[in-house]
């Protein structure tokens, strides 16, 4: 075809504006955006921008997307034709589309026709907002950039009537799926201790995960009696569930699967309608998970997935490395980018983690380099205890706010939650804020699960699990043989307990408790009936008036009851939180919601606070400071670990997930002696600080100490109150008197009084306000001009504070 006006001037700008676009990508980053169409492959290590990568992908199939290469304007297109072209592929709205497309055949993708999952709702949040200030809010909000889980709820909340859900179905949370569990389990009379019902939960989970429902887990299993067991509760669960309506986090994928896989009809209009599905971390992708990807990609097959096969740390959820490993066999014509240039750490950090990661032996092998420069050393620092260690993490901190940086550049990560114990109250006595992503549901306290029960018994009254949790929250005269009855009623009857407790007048063997159930019913029905035309917001304080729970609360008057009005109060603002998000706020999206939440999505970035959570958590993100605490054998690697070589990898692989969050400066502590699950262990620094290479770190650890013990193979003797009872090469002398003297400085009790003037390092200038003994120490309380009130304890406080 001759060229037109049009296709030079097109031709010209279109390039001027995506070079412009996407002149801060490298040269790979920018191979793999400009690669629309097919399956692609982005594998490269930490830090390197696969994330980034993923976000402009989808800027640029939306806005410059392959479609546009065939735009052709007529012969007769004018200058403001033109103009206006050229600003439509700017800024492409709807509202301009029609316009857009009668002057040249523009075939871009639409929004919806994107999919990107990604592993937490922080990932998927961080997409969603970096989409919307390229794109415009109105535009990318249709983008389909979501979690695994809150995409299969969208999908289900459409089409679940297919595999015989009602679509006011309800989300069941580890504590929801133990009780049922634990009910089955002394039901069918079974030994708890073999049958442990964290065991068996994550027992099914694994079914589950690898799409075995219950009749092919029992065809599979049927020669162990553990696993076999395992089948016969996995059913009787399954079959619980499904009259309740309910789902597990697990069932959102497997159904899902099901549902894809049983329809060919609701398959193929998904298959349609994702022109594009990406995700990002796939290496931690489970079979379900992988299965699912591929049936969504399977219309147009232009799948992009994007991860690190050295951060897969999610073995023993499921999770196979295969899935990524094997792209390329699975599409035959696909296309792989790796990328190498890191962006995120020093060189110094990044050296130790590409040495780290090279003692793994199953790895498709990368290096990452950087041209930030070296940086600064990475420190371990090895105390005598676990206090020892928590006041050098806030010491470090402390000095570092001092010198003008700030609390939210650090993060404390560690291997267990446990861990986290020591160096809170570390945190506590030094004054240090500080805030723990547990990664559990936040939505966990009894009085906030009792409201959403109410809520969820309002959207489904056929969960009976929940309709259990408030029958008689508060009391209602409902006993809990009458709720027994009430169970036993629905199963005879093959119906609901709602059911039954609605029509209690007709069931005699209710007895005297009749009224109240009738009372009961009739209270969630009106309910139900409001909900209908009111504010959400309002309607949820209509349910805790209505319902007596917040009247019970408040008749209690005691501190507690206090606190917990104001946690159904904190729902409320939630609640109100979600309304200004949505264009139509329903009961059951925030209901969704909330189930698929977790503390970790709470994050809450502005506050000036360090971040403490497992090394699992911090999964993509990144900190200029990161601490990474309680690096002893037996911990991390963990005993448990150290056994086969396989765990050992998968350990290794979180060391290099944790070591590459940091962005400036890296610190590795651990201790000798730790108290741990009540007693005291004796530990040696873990195996991996010896994989990092000298000249990359600053150390304490004092080599020939440490390899005189490993040689010897001494044992601490724990009858001696110092830990260096069994130090006999002296060589360890340099380094450790310094960090004695500094423990020295802090024993005197220093002589303060209210009223005294001091100033703080951190926190600048202040006055005392009170001194009470406390444990040997003192804590005070002292006002200060810029920071407020804080309770510190004198003898750290010490360390950073002079009288005035
Ligand atoms: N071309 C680039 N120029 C400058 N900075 C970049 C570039 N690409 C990525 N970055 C920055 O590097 C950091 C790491 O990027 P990103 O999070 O996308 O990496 P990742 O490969 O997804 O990391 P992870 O493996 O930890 O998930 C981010 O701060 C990002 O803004
Ligand atoms: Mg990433």
């Amino acid at each position: 075809m001759e060229q037109s006006r049009f296709d030079i001037q097109y031709a010209a700008m279109r390039a001027a504006i995506i070079e412009r676009e996407f002149q801060h990508l490298n040269e790979k980053q920018r191979e793999a955006v400009f690669h629309t169409e097919g399956p692609l492959l982005v594998l490269a290590g930490a830090g390197s921008g696969k994330t980034t990568v993923l976000i402009n992908r989808i800027i640029n199939i939306l806005r410059f997307g392959e479609g546009y290469s065939y735009a052709y304007a007529p012969e007769d297109a004018t200058e403001d034709d033109l103009l206006f072209l050229r600003e439509y592929l700017r800024n492409p709205t709807e509202e301009h589309r029609m316009r857009a497309e009668t002057l040249c055949r523009v075939n871009p993708a639409r929004p919806w026709q994107i999919l990107a999952i990604t592993f937490t709702n922080k990932a998927a949040k961080e997409i969603q907002s970096r989409l919307q200030r390229a794109l415009g809010e109105e535009f990318a909000k249709d983008i389909w950039a979501s979690t695994f889980h809150s995409m299969c709820v969208r999908i289900l909340r459409r089409e679940c009537d297919a595999i015989g859900y009602d679509r006011s179905f309800t989300i069941y949370d580890t504590d929801d799926q133990k009780r049922v569990l634990t009910a089955i389990i002394k039901n069918n009379k079974l030994d708890d201790k073999v049958f442990d019902v964290r065991g068996v939960a994550s027992a099914i989970g694994r079914a589950k995960d690898n799409l075995q429902t219950p009749r092919i887990y029992a065809i599979e299993n049927t020669e162990d009696y553990y696993k076999s067991t395992v089948a016969e509760i996995y059913k009787q669960y399954a079959k619980q569930l499904k009259e309740s309506n309910a789902m597990d986090f697990d069932d959102i994928i497997m159904k899902t699967v099901q549902l894809l896989q049983g329809n060919p009809d609701i398959l193929e209009r998904y298959q349609r309608q994702f022109h594009y599905v990406m995700a990002d971390e796939y290496q931690d992708t489970n079979h379900a998970q992988y299965v699912l990807t591929s049936l969504l990609a399977g219309g147009y097959e232009n799948i992009c997935v994007v991860g690190d096969d050295d951060q897969s740390i999610y073995k023993f959820r499921g999770a196979t490395i295969t899935n990524i490993l094997e792209f390329e066999g699975q599409y035959k014509n696909a296309t792989t980018i790796r990328l190498e240039q890191n962006y995120r750490s020093t060189q110094n950090i990044l050296s130790a983690a590409n040495e780290l990661i090279r003692n793994n032996a199953r790895r498709k092998g990368k290096e990452l380099w950087t041209d930030n420069g070296d940086g600064a050393k990475i420190r371990f620092h090895r105390s005598d205890t676990q206090e020892g260690e928590a006041e050098y993490v806030a010491r470090m901190i402390t000095e570092g706010v001092a010198d003008g940086k700030h609390f939210s550049d650090y993060a404390i990560l560690y291997r267990n939650h446990v861990l986290s114990n020591s160096i809170e109250s570390a945190f506590k006595r030094n004054g240090v804020p500080y805030r723990i992503v547990s990664g559990l549901r936040f939505f966990d306290r009894a009085e906030v699960k009792d409201m959403l029960a109410y809520l969820w018994v309002i959207a489904n009254p056929t969960d009976n699990l929940r309709l259990r949790r408030i029958i008689n929250v508060p009391a209602r005269k409902i006993g809990n043989k009458t709720v027994e009855t009430a169970a036993m009623l629905a199963e005879l009857n093959n119906t609901t307990m709602f059911d039954i407790v609605s029509h209690a007048a007709e069931h005699p063997e209710l007895g005297r408790a009749t009224n109240a159930l009738t009372k009961f019913a009739e209270l969630i029905t009106n309910l139900q009936k409001m909900k209908e035309h009111m504010p959400l917001d309002e309607f949820y304080e209509q349910v805790m008036v209505q319902t007596g729970y917040l009247e019970a609360l408040k008749a209690k008057e005691t501190q507690e009851a206090q606190g917990r009005i104001e946690n159904t109060m904190e729902l409320k603002s939630n609640i109100a939180d979600f309304m200004s998000r949505q264009e139509q706020p329903t009961l059951e999206g925030f209901l969704e919601e909330v189930s698929l939440f977790t503390d970790i999505d709470r994050m809450d970035e502005s506050s000036d606070a360090v971040v403490m959570m497992t090394m699992h958590s911090a999964k993509g993100l990144e900190f200029p400071q990161v601490f990474l605490v309680g690096m002893e054998e037996g911990i991390f690697p963990g005993f448990r670990a150290m056994e086969k070589e396989e765990d050992l990898e998968e350990e290794r692989r979180l060391c290099y997930v944790a070591v590459t969050r940091a962005k400036q400066q890296l610190y590795l502590t651990c201790a000798e002696r730790r108290m741990m699950y009540g007693r005291t262990q004796y530990s040696k620094p873990s195996q991996f600080l010896k994989e990092i290479p000298k000249q990359f770190v600053d150390s304490n650890i004092s080599e020939t100490r440490q390899e005189m013990q490993e040689k010897l193979d001494l044992q601490p003797n724990p009858k001696y109150q110092s830990s260096r009872a069994y130090d006999i090469s002296g060589a360890h002398k340099k380094q450790p008197v310094i960090a004695k003297k500094k423990t020295a400085q802090t024993v005197a009790a220093p002589a303060l009084k209210p009223g005294d003037q001091v100033d703080h390092k951190a926190f600048g200038h202040g006055m005392i306000t009170s001194c009470k003994p406390m444990g040997g120490d003192i804590l005070l309380e002292i006002t200060f001009d810029k920071v407020g009130t804080k309770r510190l304890m004198a003898k750290s406080a010490m360390n950073f504070m002079t009288k005035k």
